[in-house]
């Protein structure tokens, strides 16, 4: 057995990001910019007011003084000439500042009459103008690698970049395998159960930027195998689900290695996932995941995930990890890194009190994995763990 470490270096070996294409900035939130841009533009391109008032000289600013409004300057109509010391430009937020004023001073501080207007006594200090170049100046980049949230893509807006470049979405094809299983709304029958795991997988995948593919139920025999194998021709990653352990009908690995499986590693010492398997299969990348239900969601979290953000071009890395304080005593943890289905609340982090890795109920009411490393000893209530957000 080799440690998620090792593991997850080796998978990283596996996987190369995809290509670049190009997107409308419409399309590009939650993609991965693939380039590095540049704008070409000033932001703001103008002296902008920042308030509605009046443009007037800073210099003549004071209580009691007076100016003659001589026109008017808005967002996207500013005010073509020349203001003078002891004239002003009435002026809206976003309006450039017209040339011969640098201060906005804003209506509440001023009282109007017909042209004149008169600055009361309760100015305030600041000159309401936004300089030309204050957000970013031409030349300014945003940086490739980078995973476009809200924030960037308004400033990818601001930056005119209308066409993004992205790193292509890993196509991953999902497949569940095992007699006893039937789709969500079917009737199982006596000795079935419901597919539960590769849905549930097909959301975090779907969830990190890759598209998903669910493949038919693969039967536990060589032929529905390799059927089932056939389909996933053109996956940058196949994922398989179930039948990687010991049993007469565990036949992920044989099959799959008859259709040209490069076993990279099988077995981690890891609870739950202790058969993962992974290597290469013709173009794509393979995963073999264990088939208990929060065993494969497990290392969905700490190998699918690190493995897709790689594929997208983003830092190879293992999940990150928080710190937390133990909300209740744990008993020692044995040979495997211990992934424990546990409720993180605000500091405090508390294992749930039944692990075993079939009970997705206890999963869905978690929010964390809690860490215990290899051998660690019995840990008291308030001493720090580690753990993964759920
Ligand atoms: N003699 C041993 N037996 C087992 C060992 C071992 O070391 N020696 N390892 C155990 C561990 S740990 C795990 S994890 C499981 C993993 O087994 P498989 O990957 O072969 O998974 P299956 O046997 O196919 O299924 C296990 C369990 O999960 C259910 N399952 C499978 N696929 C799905 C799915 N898509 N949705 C919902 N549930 C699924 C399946 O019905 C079984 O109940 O092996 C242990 N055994
Ligand atoms: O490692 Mo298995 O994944 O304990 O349930």
């Amino acid at each position: 057995m080799i440690s998620v470490e090792t593991a997850l270096d080796q998978l990283f070996a596996l996987v190369s990001p995809g290509a670049v294409e190009e997107v409308p900035l419409a399309d590009a939130g939650q993609r991965v910019l693939a380039r590095s841009v540049t704008t070409s533009l000033t932001q703001p391109p103008f002296a902008a007011s920042a308030m509605d008032g009046y443009a007037v000289a800073a210099s003549r600013v004071t209580p009691g003084a007076r100016f003659r409004v001589i026109g008017e300057a808005a967002a996207g109509h500013g005010f073509d000439g020349l203001v003078a010391e002891d004239y002003a430009v009435r002026i809206f937020t976003g309006a450039p500042l017209p040339e011969g004023t640098d201060r906005v001073v804003i209506q509440e501080d001023v009282t109007r009459e017909g042209d004149i207007i008169t600055l009361k006594d309760t100015l305030d200090e600041a000159a309401y103008v936004r300089p030309a170049g204050a957000d970013f100046e031409a030349g300014m980049r945003l940086d490739a690698p980078r995973l476009l949230g809200p924030s960037d893509i308004a400033l990818l807006a601001a930056m005119n970049i209308a066409r993004v470049p992205v790193v292509a979405r890993p196509k991953v094809a999902l497949l569940a395998t095992g007699d006893e299983l039937v789709m969500p709304g079917e009737n199982p029958g006596p000795d079935q159960i419901i597919a539960s795991n590769s849905y549930g997988l097909k959301a975090l995948v779907e969830s990190l930027g890759a598209t998903a593919r669910l493949l038919p139920i693969a039967r536990d025999n060589e032929a529905s195998l390799r059927m089932a194998f056939d389909l996933a021709a053109d996956a940058d990653l196949i994922v398989t689900i179930g039948g990687a352990s010991v049993g007469d009908h565990d036949l992920v690995g044989p099959v799959a290695e008859t259709m040209g499986l490069q076993r990279s590693f099988y077995k981690i010492a890891m609870r739950p996932g202790k058969p993962l398997m992974a290597g290469r299969m013709g173009d794509a990348a393979m995963i073999g995941l264990p088939g208990n239900p929060v065993s494969a969601m497990v290392c969905g979290h700490v190998f699918l995930a690190p493995v897709i953000r790689a594929m997208l071009g983003l830092p190879a890395r293992a999940a990150p990890r928080y710190q937390a304080q133990l909300g209740a005593d744990l008993a020692a943890n044995g040979p495997r890194e211990h992934y424990m289905r546990a409720t993180l609340d605000g500091d405090t982090i508390t294992a749930q009190p039944r692990q075993d890795s079939a009970l997705l109920s206890v999963l869905a009411a978690s929010n964390a994995l809690l860490i215990r490393p290899v051998g660690d000893g019995p840990r008291r209530a308030g001493e720090t763990v580690d753990y993964i957000p759920l």
